[in-house]
C-alpha cells in the first residue's frame, strides 16, 4: 500500500472479516480504497440479472468527525458485468458505528457471484459541511434565475 499522509481512519475488524485484507488504496492516488465482500468462503453469493444483495465488508468504520465516507462502484465491475452501487454513491455518516455494507446490484444480464475477499467497491472519505437552516421569506434575484434543466441550450 502506498504511504499516506492524510487523518487517521480507525476501524474495526468484525469476527466476519477474519483475514480479510483491509480497505487499501491500490495506487498512489487513487481516490478510493477498494473493499472487500465478508461473505462466507463456502457460501458465495449469486446475484441474478436484476436482483440486489446487502453484501457485509466486515469492518466498522469510526469516520473522523467533519468528514463522510461515500460507497462508490468499481467501473471494471459495472464496465464488465453490469455490477454496480444501487445507491451510488452510498453514504457512510461519521457517526455510524454498524458494519459498513454495500448494496449491489445486476444490471447486467448473467448471474454474478460474489466471493470472499472480491474487491466489490470503493470508499472514498471526503470532508462534509453541515450547514445551519434559516428560513427567509425570499431567495435572493440572480441572473439565471429559476432557469434550469438545459436552460442555457445544449
Ligand atoms: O451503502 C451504504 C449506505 C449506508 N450504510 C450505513 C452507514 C450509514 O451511516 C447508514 C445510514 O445510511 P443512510 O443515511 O443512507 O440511510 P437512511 O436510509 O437515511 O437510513 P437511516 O435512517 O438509518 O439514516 O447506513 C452502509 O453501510 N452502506
Amino acid at each position: 500500500m502506498p504511504d499516506v499522509l492524510g487523518p487517521l481512519l480507525n476501524l474495526v475488524r468484525l469476527p466476519n472479516g477474519a483475514g480479510l485484507d483491509l480497505p487499501a488504496y491500490e495506487t498512489a492516488g487513487a481516490a478510493g480504497m477498494d473493499i472487500r465482500a465478508a461473505v462466507e468462503a463456502d457460501a458465495p453469493l449469486t446475484l441474478a440479472p436484476g436482483k440486489r444483495a446487502l453484501v457485509p465488508t466486515g469492518f466498522i468504520f469510526e469516520i473522523p468527525q467533519g468528514f463522510e465516507m461515500q460507497v462508490r462502484p468499481r467501473s471494471g465491475l459495472a464496465f464488465k458485468h453490469g455490477i454496480t452501487c444501487l445507491n451510488t454513491p452510498g453514504t457512510i455518516d461519521s457517526d455510524y458505528r454498524g458494519e459498513v455494507k454495500v448494496l449491489l446490484v445486476n444490471l447486467g444480464d448473467e448471474d454474478f457471484i460474489v466471493t470472499r475477499g472480491m474487491r466489490i467497491a470503493q470508499l472514498v472519505v471526503a470532508p462534509v459541511t453541515q450547514v445551519q437552516v434559516a428560513e427567509v421569506s425570499e431567495a435572493g434575484t440572480t441572473a439565471r434565475g429559476a432557469g434550469g434543466f438545459g436552460s442555457t441550450g445544449i
